[in-house]
């Protein structure tokens, strides 16, 4: 059975629809102003407060100052640390020495080299993406015979997870824009996509 992270939530009522639903990660995309999820650290303080502790959170991060993502690992807002832009393994092994959380690398995947990449990461989780949160599908042949367990990520949504899992045995799917409507998380697909992941 594959998990579920259901990411970028950033409203009081995602917090209340992820209670209901039970991903097994909730994911917090922070301090990126680019993203309509953006939430900065007051605002995560606030979310977390409210959320069932058995739902892991996942701080996710792009190119920001380890420094920064070391104290908010330390505020304990966070689980999992998830580096979504071009963090190299040098980044990785320095954070590695400053903070414990378990760090999750992301990978935008459109060729068999970046699936070799990903293999290689120094970090202890890898994320096979089609792109950064923008409902990206890429193509999940790609990862015949991948040597670790990943998220899969990109342009998931409750009518494609099961052939998704069917089609690439992920440790875990991954999944934003599929459960929202108009930029906003939507209960029923929430529902549905839980539902999907955890069909066995
Ligand atoms: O979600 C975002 O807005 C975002 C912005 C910048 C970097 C990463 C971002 N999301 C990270 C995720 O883990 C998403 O869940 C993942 O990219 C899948 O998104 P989607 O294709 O919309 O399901």
């Amino acid at each position: 059975m594959s998990k579920i992270k259901i990411c970028g939530l950033y409203r009081p009522e995602d917090i209340q629809y992820a209670n209901e639903v039970q991903p097994d990660y909730a994911g917090f995309i922070m301090n990126y102003p680019k993203s309509h999820r953006n939430v900065n650290v007051e605002m995560m303080r606030a979310l977390k407060k409210h959320l069932d502790p058995e739902i892991k959170t996942v701080g996710v991060f792009v190119n920001e100052n380890p420094n920064l993502v070391a104290a908010i690992a330390a505020m304990g807002i966070v689980d999992v640390i998830q580096l979504h832009g071009q963090e190299d393994d040098g980044y990785i092994e320095k954070l590695k020495e400053r903070i414990g959380n378990p760090i999750i690398k992301a990978f935008q995947v459109h060729s068999p080299e970046d699936v070799r990449l990903a293999e290689a990461s120094s970090a202890d989780y890898i994320l096979l993406d089609g792109g950064m949160g923008a409902g990206e599908v890429f193509d999940w042949s790609l990862l015949k015979g991948v040597n670790r367990p990943f998220f899969l990520a990109g342009g998931l949504k409750p009518e494609n997870i099961r052939e998704a899992i069917r089609d690439t045995d992920p440790f875990a799917i991954d999944i934003s824009s599929g459960v929202e409507t108009e930029k906003k998380k939507d209960l029923k697909k929430m529902r549905e996509a839980v539902k999907a992941a955890h069909a066995r």
